[in-house]
């Protein structure tokens, strides 16, 4: 296959690759990008692989950075553009099931895409938008079909993360995984277990995120690996139920959590620890305990102004998707218009201040914070006008009513 009109990342990138072909060296495009390319996707980054090795590369080009030198990848700065730049590779042993031992650096292309994941990732360009197919992964991709490369139980026993990244892409793609290669991972999916949280996560998260998360769901239903996920052993009635409704893509990381975690029955508490074993970041974890609250609610009813106000009109919309995929009516309209009539949105909008309660005599302490919450509700719930003179009235009646 040839291609003729490359996108125009591939079109900047072409001298990096002519360079290193001057100098004697073999360099493809790989990986991704080629792929999403044939797709007719567009694309977001772009990898190069060479016979050249790490410092045969650095010296053809100004300006490198060893991004991960031990692994043969070198990133080439060219026009403020990086490319990363891995010599071909043959992985051999694996004893911890996610790194190579060692990698041992070859001079032969077909050395290197004999060891990658899947055939529809296999594929290498020239420069000149020639497409290297050593594996079928043309037709695997007209296909929609997604295969290990070789013997797929060699491939998941190299690296279980790969058997994460099946499940990615067959949502991102809406591929079909094929029998051989999906048998081989309801037969490792216990080495899920040995992977780094941190990389099944961003797997996880692209799956919900991708177009069809139901294939996602039910492949990783079928092969068992929902079980080797944190937190998940007990949920294989809600993440069957899940794999029914989840039609289309989550749109972000926060609605992802806070689906799963809202259909697993977590409390706030629970969905703390849950977030915490899957490592994500504290926002993170404070946005999700929002949106959750939120979308309980919004599961039978509209949003209180005062629960609007804490949520937030931006959690407040993801917790809306979140209780839209669990049935409940979209209340879009219904929040933004709400959103929109708060008297504030933030606590620093509250037309009095500490400073004023204190020149009108009221002793700085727990009382003065208590009066400023109080009166910071009532606006919010429209009780009182969030004007300084009526707001201080109110606080004064506060004060002596206690
Ligand atoms: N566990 C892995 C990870 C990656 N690869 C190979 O390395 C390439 C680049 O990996 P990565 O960027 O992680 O994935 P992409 O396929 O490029 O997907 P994306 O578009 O999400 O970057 C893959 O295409 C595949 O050939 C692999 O064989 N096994
Ligand atoms: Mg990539």
């Amino acid at each position: 296959m040839q291609l003729k009109q490359l996108p125009r990342d591939f079109e900047l990138a072409r001298p990096v690759l002519q360079t290193i072909e001057r100098a004697g060296y073999e360099a493809y495009f790989v990986g991704g990008s080629v792929r999403d390319t044939i797709l007719g996707k567009s694309i977001h980054d772009v990898d190069i692989a060479t016979s050249a090795y790490p410092d045969e590369i650095k010296h053809l080009f100004k300006r490198t950075v060893d991004t991960g030198i031990e692994h043969g990848t070198v990133m080439i700065l060219d026009h403020g553009t990086g490319y990363e730049t891995t010599t071909f590779r043959s992985e051999s042993t694996y004893t911890d099931f996610r790194r190579p031992d060692h990698v041992t650096f070859v001079r032969s292309l077909a050395e290197d895409l004999k060891r990658r994941d899947f055939t529809i990732n296999a594929l290498a360009m020239r420069e000149n938008g020639e497409v290297i197919d050593l594996f079928d992964g043309l037709t695997d991709l007209k296909k929609h079909h997604i295969r290990a490369v070789g013997d797929p139980q060699e491939r998941f026993h190299e690296d279980a993360l790969r058997m994460m990244r099946a499940v990615r892409f067959a949502s991102q793609l809406d591929f079909d995984i094929v029998p051989a290669t999906e048998a081989a991972m309801t037969d490792h999916a216990a080495l899920l277990a040995k992977i780094a949280v941190e990389r099944t996560q961003v797997e996880l998260l692209k799956m919900l995120m991708g177009r069809t998360p139901q294939r996602g769901l039910t492949v990783m239903l079928s092969t068992q690996l929902w079980r080797y996920c944190p937190d998940f052993a007990q949920q294989e009635t809600a993440l069957t139920r899940l794999a029914q409704v989840l039609t289309h893509g989550v749109s972000s990381e926060v609605t992802a959590w806070a689906l799963l975690s809202l259909s697993f029955g977590f409390d706030h508490g629970q969905t703390a620890t849950f977030l915490k074993h899957w490592k994500t970041s504290n926002q993170v974890i404070t946005d999700v305990q929002a949106v959750v609250t939120a979308a309980q609610i919004l599961q039978t009813q509209d949003l209180a102004a005062w629960q609007l106000y804490q949520c937030g009109q931006a959690r407040s919309l993801l917790a809306n998707e979140v209780a839209v995929i669990l049935g409940a009516p979209d209340r879009t309209t219904a929040l933004t218009q709400a959103a929109a009539a708060l008297p504030i949105h933030d606590k620093r909008e509250v037309a009095l201040t500490g400073k004023d309660l204190m020149q009108a005599g009221i002793q700085p302490g727990p009382q003065l914070g208590q009066v400023l919450a109080v009166l910071e509700r009532q606006v919010v719930t429209g009780q009182v006008a969030n004007q300084k003179a009526a707001l201080l009235t109110q606080a004064l009646t506060l004060v002596n009513m206690k």
